[in-house]
């Protein structure tokens, strides 16, 4: 990419289309047409096209027999590069021991390294209640516990969960989380068990710890699910509540022990235990 681009800017006395047609011959790339004139960008010299235009207007005149004028600027621009910008705005995040970094960042030494682009699926750790969930899960999950991710998004919670040598499954209503989720347990070397299209009713089986950070009116309307998929003694991390939403979440989940309700700004994440 070059530092700098041309901007030509083609502003005719009228049949605006006609020259837009001419141009088009010309210039391969998007022109973009404004009320009166059409801006033409490129890191080439655009001096021949302004030229063109010029001559267009003078033959466009001849032929029509009409007065057709043209002005024509061009300006020299700064190039920005987007997707360089996009990146250096993305930084890693820390939560515990787990250090959550974009592909085109360095792990960081002495961390549990979760490497997560940002994608169209939910979940690059810079959310509060993602950031609250890892530290749930870094507090909390133990080797050889099962665990069930419902609402994984990208992955991220199953993927801390199996670093920690839990046994992982994982569902989400949106199949391209469910793609991705899959990428990225692959990408950072651990194993899904079972990962679905779905949410919890998707499985018969009983769990350890079931997280799920969805929000909290979806969480209210699955509560018998996710209480269902808890184990006995099992641990149920809920994390998407908004603090204006927490009465709606204390009714909901009252038959269980609330352990811990850990804040972050005004997102709040709750750490049931179900009686064994
Ligand atoms: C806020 S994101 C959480 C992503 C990731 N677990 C995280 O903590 O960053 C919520 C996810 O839940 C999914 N979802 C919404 N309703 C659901 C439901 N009833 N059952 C399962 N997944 C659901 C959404 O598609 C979305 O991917």
């Amino acid at each position: 990419m070059k530092d700098t681009y041309s901007e030509l800017t083609v502003r005719p006395s009228n049949h605006l289309e006609l020259f837009l047609d001419f141009l088009q011959t010309l210039f391969p790339e998007t022109i973009e047409i404004t009320e009166d004139a059409l801006i033409l960008r490129s890191e080439e010299p655009l001096e021949e096209i302004a030229w063109g235009a010029k001559a267009f207007a003078e033959a466009l005149s001849e032929n029509l027999g009409e007065p057709v004028h043209v002005d024509t600027s061009i300006e020299t621009k700064e190039n920005v590069d987007w997707i360089a910008r996009y990146r250096e705005a993305i930084k890693p995040v820390e939560v515990g021991d787990f250090y959550v970094y974009p592909s085109w960042e360095a792990p960081k030494e002495g961390k549990r390294n979760i490497m997560i682009d940002p994608a169209l699926a939910f979940g690059s750790g810079h959310h509060e209640t993602t950031s609250s969930c890892l530290k749930a899960i870094g507090e909390r999950v133990k080797e050889n516990d099962t665990l069930l991710d419902v609402g994984c998004g990208s992955g991220i919670l199953g993927i801390a969960a199996a670093m920690l040598g839990a046994k992982v499954d994982a569902c989400d209503t949106d199949p391209l989380a469910v793609e991705n989720a899959q990428k990225n347990f692959g990408l950072n070397n651990q194993c899904v068990n079972e990962i679905w299209e779905g949410s919890a009713p998707g499985t018969d089986k009983s769990y350890d710890v079931v997280v799920a950070n969805i929000v909290a009116d979806v969480l209210r309307m699955i509560a018998k699910d996710l209480k269902k998929r808890t184990k006995p003694g099992g641990l149920l991390i809920l994390s998407g509540i908004l603090d204006t939403k927490e009465a709606l979440i204390d009714e909901a989940f009252s038959d269980l022990e609330l352990q811990e309700t850990i804040a972050n700004n005004e997102w709040l994440t709750k750490i049931y235990r179900k009686e064994g």
